[in-house]
């Protein structure tokens, strides 16, 4: 590999790739159109440098196979098979030419990839004491707006839920996960929170690709008039999001489409969507996000920070990539590790007046509980495996 991709100090090399699974139960079912949760699987990779320094990452999905190619098992086969040997021995300070060399022998696995990424940006912030944020060029803000996504699959508990947000100061945007109902039922149910918030929260709706255009077309006309801001990828095809863009007064995301900066190119180019929602795992890492953002900045597109509802490692990955972020006209919905019951952090994240603070230490800047891993560990705890596997519930 060529010299002017290193760093011109001393070599420090990857030495030892492990990776694990963490079961963890969610605080309710979480309703979306291809899935219900009862839990989340984090899948955790923790490099060592040869100089001691430690990096830990994350590739999580949302049920099962249910979202994407990529499954929590899926992740942690082709890291231990196909990443492992591609990355020991390489200078850990490279960050970019290790990305290099593994998307050179690899396609996809952009999850994998995001997690790996992760975990090489935080030994590399641990070994000079800078916060991921700051190798990625810096913040312009250190603390992001944090949405709650209503997927109880009841209009009541919905309603009770998001009055409790708004009570505790923790979130006043609501994205409402529909789709699994007919266009009329959805549209009843979004309509009744919105009246029961009026202005104090702003909705929005996650369809997840369920529609057919011509159900866009009757549910995004009944959306704008029951006040409802934004519809997150209401059908499958960059090309119906561009035939609907434009056409209400309701903004249009992208989110399933938006695979990385090639697809970011696309879209751009089909005018497919009024907003961005923006992932570094759909992305394939923190620095292609960055490139996603940029190419969306650049085509007059407005972002918004999306999440895979990642626990807290993804989610401050995230969180550092999005801050540097120029423009984040619709804020963020990182509030994944709030939707599971168990903290697996020695300082919980800190989410108050509708914001999360963006940890200001060292790499992630937070800390795992090594016991709690331990305890929630899929190898090590018989009990939670079985059951938290089976996540991804028919349709
Ligand atoms: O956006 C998605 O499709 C995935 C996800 C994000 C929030 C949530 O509740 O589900
Ligand atoms: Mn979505």
């Amino acid at each position: 590999m060529p010299h002017d991709h290193y760093s011109t100090t001393a070599p420090v090399l990857i030495e030892q790739v492990e990776t694990f699974i963490v079961d963890l139960p969610t605080i309710r079912p979480h309703q979306l159109s291809m899935a219900i949760m009862q839990g989340q699987s984090l899948m955790l990779v923790r490099l060592r440098c040869s100089d001691g320094s430690v990096g830990i990452g994350e590739g999580t999905t949302i049920g099962g196979l249910a979202y994407g190619g990529e499954s929590p098992e899926g992740m942690k086969l082709a890291i231990d098979t196909y990443f492992a040997p591609l990355l020991i021995g390489q200078n850990a300070n490279a960050v970019p030419a290790v990305m290099a060399r593994l998307h050179k022998a690899i396609r996809d696995n952009r999850f994998a990839k995001c997690a790996v990424e992760t975990a090489l940006f935080d030994a590399l912030g641990h070994r000079l004491g800078l916060p991921i944020s700051q190798l990625l060029g810096g913040s312009y803000r250190d603390s992001l707006p944090v949405a709650w996504t209503l997927a109880s699959g009841d209009t009541g508990r919905d309603i009770e839920e998001a009055e409790q947000m708004l009570a505790q100061r923790r979130h006043q945007i609501f994205k409402l996960k529909i789709g699994r109902r007919s266009v009329a039922q959805d549209v009843a149910h979004v309509a009744a929170i919105k009246k029961a918030l009026g202005e104090r929260g702003q909705v929005r709706v996650d369809v997840n690709m369920a529609w057919s255009e011509l159900q866009a077309r009757h549910g995004l006309a009944a959306l704008a008039d029951a006040g409802c801001e934004l519809a997150e990828q209401p059908v499958a095809s960059a090309e119906a999001l561009a035939r609907l863009r434009g056409r209400y007064p309701i903004a249009i995301m992208a989110d399933e489409s938006l695979v990385g900066p090639g697809s970011a190119m696309d879209l751009a180019r089909a005018q497919a969507a009024d907003v961005f929602a923006i992932k570094i795992e759909q992305s394939g890492g923190l620095q292609a996000a960055q490139h996603v953002a940029a190419i969306g900045d650049a085509a007059g597109i407005e972002l918004y920070g999306g999440t895979m509802l990642e626990g807290a490692i993804g989610t401050i990955a995230s969180a550092h990539a999005f801050a540097t972020f120029r423009q984040l006209q619709w804020g963020t919905e990182l509030f994944g590790p709030l939707l599971l019951t168990e903290e697996i952090l020695q300082q919980p994240l800190q989410y108050q007046d509708f914001q999360l603070r963006i940890p200001q230490g060292p790499g992630l800047g937070i800390a795992l509980d090594e016991e709690r891993i331990e305890h929630f560990r899929r190898d090590r705890s018989r009990s939670a495996s079985v059951s938290m596997g089976a996540t991804a519930n028919a349709v």
